[in-house]
């Protein structure tokens, strides 16, 4: 299937200036040439061609690779990237400008990514800039470890691991170096760096329909960086399993494409496609350290995760690996105002993370749980009953509340209420169920713990409140009255806090009839259990009355009335049922006493 993808631009032919023009607007130390749309060099804003006294480091080649390179210019790292259109090599004036525009009686390094437009576009300006009088050493990259050596002129793809030259090459040219040390500098490094790409969905350019070529539940395996098929297509792994199979590769022995072996010190690259979280490249990092260190051998001593040479909007990442030594090492941590080479990756590894101990408590309250007694009395039965009942009957409810959360909300309630029931189901054996005061405590303490989400805290403040009115108003055994008002006190609470009140389309429109009904019941002279029972029948129609509301608190507040009416409010729907849940326990209890 192809399609159009929808992109936030204006004419398709001008994203590369566009994009450059939001680049300098952006950051103060950098500027572009006049020249547009033939001329397309970004350079810094505080060098002169006529008197920088350094080697200048000049790399660039086709756009839809951002933040490279142009991103990566800045003290430090590059003095000049040159822009091509997209995926397309930079026209030879174009290198010649930047050439001219930031070289200085040092000379200048480019750094060139081994394709096939870029060698001869790079290579005649290095030509016609010699011929003019400059110094001009060039280094090519061809870092790819996805194929076997290829048999042609072609030789290996430069791909992200040429982002690593550019930060040695500019860090040695800042410190002074001449342009053939810079240059060997640059060489060394890019014979000890490879690199694998892994892809989830093909990039799609501007302004044109893409074949959805990867398809679903495949992963292309050794791409390149335009959009090219890669080298093997596979069903989609554990990133656990992709990582693994990308390291071995990058590091085969039969290949022996870097000079990395058991014991050697290296630095990892995960580099985002463009279209792939940051949570799931630092996931990758996380897993490929362990990997190299225990089935490798090797001691990682930095690791870069971001997007560093993108293609356009494609999911999914490359690893490089880069053998690293002092050298580099210092090279790649020194300073440099190149707006997206990362911060606070710099220095030195320890073997293990070992995580900080969480700080204690400094109340003089004990955290431990005053523990189950031996033996349960009456009212520690029923108490064990209800909340057993209850948190089952929520916990089953998960999928119900998760698919009604994901029309009105963020589509996680029924998983935030399953953690928190699932806790206390867990914490229950230590609950001292005869002290129904301390109980409700415990169960703050477990939901608390563990469930997160606007309900968890609405759930910790419904409890606390609930144990200070009981605190306050019980000696010994909890009467029904004592309920009655310890729910009172726990929806003021959570109305205080919250800021909802009846109506609102929350949860509280589950617990302010099930109390007001308690009250009247118990008013009446109905025993405990029926009141609690005619109460949950009100939290019951209180919950379904949510579709007819107009949300005013929560994330539903944002949704339009017509999709609110197609479903109660998940949270009012998961009070209703732990209520009921516990009513219905506590009324069979009272019939079959044991
Ligand atoms: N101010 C409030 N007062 C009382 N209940 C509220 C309030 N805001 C939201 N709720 C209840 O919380 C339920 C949603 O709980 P959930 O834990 O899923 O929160 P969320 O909106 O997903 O937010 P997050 O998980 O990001 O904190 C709603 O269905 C509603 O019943």
């Amino acid at each position: 299937m192809a399609f159009h993808a929808k992109k936030l631009i204006n004419d398709p032919n001008d994203v590369v200036t566009e994009f450059i023009e939001g680049l300098v607007e952006t950051y103060p130390g950098l500027q572009y040439l006049d020249g547009f749309p033939q001329v397309k060099v970004v350079l810094r804003a505080d060098v002169s061609g006529g008197t920088y006294d350094k080697v200048a480091v000049i790399s660039g080649g086709g756009s839809g690779h951002e933040p490279a390179h142009a991103g990566f210019v800045g003290e430090g790292m590059l003095t000049a990237a040159i822009c091509g259109d997209v995926f397309a090599s930079p026209p030879v004036d174009s290198v010649l400008a930047g050439i001219r525009a930031v070289t200085g009686p040092m000379g200048c390094l480019l750094i060139v990514k081994n394709y096939t437009g870029d060698r001869l576009n790079f290579g005649l300006a290095a030509e016609e800039a010699k011929s003019e009088g400059y110094k001009v050493e060039t280094v090519i990259v061809g870092d790819d470890c996805a194929l076997p050596p290829p048999r042609g002129i072609a030789g290996r793809r430069g791909l992200a691991g040429t982002i690593l030259i550019h930060k040695i090459a500019g860090a040695a040219a800042a410190a002074g170096l001449s342009l053939a040390d810079v240059a060997a500098e640059a060489r060394r490094a890019s014979e000890m760096v490879g690199t694998m790409g892994v892809a989830l969905s093909v990039c799609t350019l501007p302004g044109r329909v893409t074949p959805d070529r990867v398809g679903p539940g495949k992963m292309e395996l050794g791409l390149g960086i335009h959009g090219e098929p890669g080298a093997a297509v596979a069903d989609l792994q554990p990133v656990d399993v992709i990582v693994s199979h990308v390291l071995k590769q990058i590091l085969s022995p039969e290949t022996n494409y870097v000079p990395i072996t058991r014991g050697s010190r290296v630095v990892l690259m995960v580099n985002g496609l463009g279209a792939t979280p940051v949570m799931e490249l630092v996931i990758a990092s996380g897993k490929a350290v362990p990997k190299l260190q225990l089935e490798h051998g090797l001691a990682v001593d930095r690791v870069y995760t971001g997007s560093f040479m993108t293609s356009l909007d494609m999911a999914g990442f490359s690893i490089s690996i880069m053998k690293a030594d002092q050298a580099i090492l210092q090279r790649l941590d020194a300073a440099t105002k190149a707006p997206h080479w990362p911060v606070g990756v710099d220095g030195n590894h320890p073997p293990a993370k070992i995580p900080v101990p969480l700080p204690p408590s400094r109340s003089t309250k004990s955290d431990e749980s005053l523990g189950r007694p031996a033996q349960l009395n009456a009212q520690g039965q029923i108490l064990e009953v209800a909340i057993e009942a209850a948190a089952h009957a929520v916990k089953k409810l998960r999928d119900n509340l998760n698919e009604w959360d994901s029309k009105v909300g963020d589509g996680d309630c029924g998983s935030t209420i399953y953690r928190g029931a699932a806790a206390v189901l867990e914490d229950m054996q230590n609950y001292p169920l005869n002290d129904a005061t301390e109980t409700v405590n415990e169960i703050g303490s477990s939901v608390r713990r563990v469930m997160g989400g606007t309900s968890g805290i609405l759930y910790t403040i419904f409890c606390k409140a609930a144990y200070a009115q009981l605190k306050a108003s019980t000696q010994g055994v909890v009467t029904s009255k004592n309920w009655a008002e310890a729910l009172e006190a726990s929806i003021a609470a959570v109305s205080k806090y919250g800021g909802a009140s009846a109506g609102y389309r929350t949860l509280l429109d589950a617990l302010i009839p099930a109390s007001a009904v308690l009250q009247e019941r118990l008013k009446a002279g109905d025993d405990p259990a029926t009141a609690f029972l005619l109460s949950s029948e009100a939290a019951l129609d209180g919950a379904e009355s949510t579709k007819h509301m107009q949300a005013q608190a929560g994330r539903s507040s944002y949704i339009s009335g017509e999709i609110l009416a197609s479903v109660p409010d998940p949270g009012a729907m998961a009070a209703a049922s732990w209520y009921r849940a516990a009513a219905l326990a506590v009324k069979y209890k009272y019939q079959t006493p044991s």
